[in-house]
Order: structure tokens, then sequence, then C-alpha cells
């Protein structure tokens, strides 16, 4: 459905965008993640033809979209600085596209009565926009950008402003329905939790190229690299000299999955695999703070030597602040590195 070839952006002698593949199949929702600078915007801009290429090409539906104006390409866009018109009613800011490609009065009411009720707001149509709360208004940017039925749609930081349990109720909303509809849609946010509970497919990108992508559980359990590792929040990373089943590190030998390369490289323990003993079991760590995570109690681990260790424990067995603990680690939450100096 889109295909990104070699897409390049730069801008004076920074490249945005560098030569960046990507393929989104029809009824695909893929996220796109990354720190700030990264060219999440820039790659939206770029395939709604808000951004000209410096090379490579942007193809939706084998067509390609050079000199293709933004409103002959057929994608919604629901940006973040894409304001509703506050001196339109909702049904006024709903119709908006539909007017543009010149729909027929009758059907422009008839169409913003169906995805009033899509959205969630049902006769809605009259209503000011002032009145409405910051959910309900996203709800109706959608819905305008949904009205013409674009062939994809894009969508940066869509629930970027809203507070985090609308967001969460949002985002479960919004998967529901494209699944419903099945809409092929290209979303940006820097909220991995957004990303990975929207997504099909999740693309991770660092200075204007993609780090990883893949499914959201995929990268989960196998991020591709310490950069991608630690934008997930995973902080246990350590060098390490990889041998068979277990790696020497700093934190004395950690057991790695079945079929790791040897070598020199980084590992990474995700919180869960490093499991607390008695002092005198394992690696010996003093409990330096905990927090609670709802679920789960994040305790912070200071080992004699080497980086600070996080481990995840239940409620009820969470050590106290200052306690002496023994560390073992989980084969299964290791995840060997690839040498990035390579
Ligand atoms: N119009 C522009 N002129 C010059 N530089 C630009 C322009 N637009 C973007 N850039 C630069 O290109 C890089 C990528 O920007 P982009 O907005 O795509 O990043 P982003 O990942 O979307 O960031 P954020 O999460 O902060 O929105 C940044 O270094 C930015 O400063």
């Amino acid at each position: 459905m889109l295909t990104l070839k070699d897409a390049t952006v730069r801008f004076g002698d920074r490249a945005a965008l560098d030569a960046v593949d990507l393929e989104v199949a029809e009824h695909e929702t893929v996220c796109v993640l990354g720190p700030s600078g990264s060219g999440k915007s820039t790659l939206l801009r770029a395939v709604a033809g808000l951004q000209a290429l410096d090379g490579g090409r942007v193809l939706l539906g084998g067509a390609d979209q050079a000199g293709v104006p933004v409103h002959r390409r057929e994608v919604g866009l629901m940006f973040q600085d894409h304001q509703l018109f506050p001196q339109r009613d909702v049904g006024g800011n709903v119709a908006f596209g539909l007017r543009m490609h010149g729909v027929g009065r009758a059907e422009q009411g008839a169409r913003v009565a169906e995805l009033l009720d899509l959205v969630g707001l049902p006769g809605a149509g009259r209503r000011a926009v002032a009145s409405l709360s910051g959910g309900e208004q996203q709800r109706v940017a959608l819905a305008r950008a949904l009205a013409p039925r674009p062939r994809l749609l894009m969508l940066d930081e869509p629930l970027g402003q809203l507070d985090r349990g609308l967001r969460e109720r949002l985002v479960v909303e919004l998967r529901q329905l494209f699944g419903r509809l099945g809409t092929t849609v290209l979303a940006v946010t820097h909220d991995q939790g957004e990303a990975f509970a929207l997504a099909d497919r999740v693309v991770v990108m660092r200075d204007g190229r993609i780090a990883q992508a893949g499914a959201p559980l995929e990268v989960w359990q196998r991020p591709a690299s310490e950069f991608v590792a630690r934008f997930l929040g995973f902080d246990n990373v350590v060098p390490a000299t990889v041998g068979g089943a277990a790696a020497d590190t700093v934190w004395g030998k950690i057991p790695v999955p079945e079929g790791s390369g040897r070598g020199e490289g980084k590992i990474l323990v995700r919180p869960a695999g490093v499991l607390l003993r008695a002092p005198e079991d394992g690696l010996a760590c003093t409990v330096e703070a905990r927090t609670f995570r709802g679920s789960h109690v994040a305790v912070l681990l200071r080992p004699a030597e080497g980086p600070l260790l996080e481990a995840e424990c239940a409620l009820r067995d969470a050590p106290d602040e200052g306690d002496e603990v023994g560390v073992t680690f989980a084969a299964t939450e290791v995840v060997v590195l690839p040498d990035e100096r390579r």
C-alpha cells in the first residue's frame, strides 16, 4: 500500500531522513517511535506531500507520488498542529474534507452522522467545538480525517495532549475502530506504551534511520541494539564476553539463551530476569531504591562493581531500601546485543 524506497530529506548538511526503506501493508497499523529529532514527523510529512524528498521515492498503491500535491494523495492527516476550526460546529469540521472533494450536501450530512456515531459522538453535529472536552475534540479530529475515506490515515502524536487515563482508553478504541474499518494507518508517537498498544508493527527511528522494525512483542523481547533497548527503558545493559551458555560480565557469569553468538558485545537483562535471593546467594547487592509500579515493584540494586541493576518483583516480596540481597539471572530474560562498534 505505502512504500518508501531510499527516502532522503536533508536540512543543510544534516539528513532528517536518511535512505529510509519502509513498507506498510493494506489494513496494517504501523507506529513510528523514536526520540525527539529522530525524523518521525519528517517521515510523515514526506508521505503526505508536505515535505519534498531530496532522494528516493514514496509510492502509494504502487504509484510514485513525486509531484502529486497533498490533496491528491488521498491520505488523511490528523496532526498535532491541525487544530479543529473553532468557528465551525462539529458537523462543519467533520464535513470539511467532503466539501473540498465536492461531495453533495445530503451525502455530507449522512456521512457526518455516520462518522460521529463511529467515533462515539452520535448527534453532536451542532455542538460548538469549544464546548467539547479534549478527548471529544480528538474524536472529532479523527472523524474529520476519516470522512473522505483516505487510502492511508496518518496520525502525528494523535493523543499527545490528553491525560494518561484518557489516552489509554482511546488507544484501545482506536485499535478496535481501525480493525473494524480496515484502515491502513501510519502513526507517529514518542510514547512507547501508545505505540505498542496501537500497532501491528513498530518502527524505531534514530537519526533519520530505522534502528529496528518488527511486531511489538518481537521488538520488546529482542531489541536489536543497545540504543533500542535503552529507548524502551531497559537499562540493565553491560559489556560482556559471551561464550557458550554464559557471558562473563562485571556482574559475574550470566546465563544466555541457547544459540547466542559468541564474542565480545553487550548483554541486556530485562528486570524480570533479575531474581532476588538470600544475601549469600549469587551477586551481592544493596537495595538502593524501590518504586511502586502498580502491579509490581521496580527495585534498584547496587552491586559492588558495575552499573546499577533493576529488578522487578511482586509487591509482597519487595525488599526494603538498604537491605542486602543476592541476585541470580534467568537466561530467558537475557538478550545478547550486537556490538555497535563494529
Ligand atoms: N523545516 C526544517 N528546517 C530545518 N531542520 C528541520 C526542519 N524540520 C525538521 N528539521 C530537523 O530535522 C530533524 C528531524 O526532525 P523531525 O521533526 O522529523 O523529528 P521528530 O522525530 O518528529 O521529533 P519530535 O519528536 O521532537 O517531533 C531534526 O534535527 C530537526 O531539527
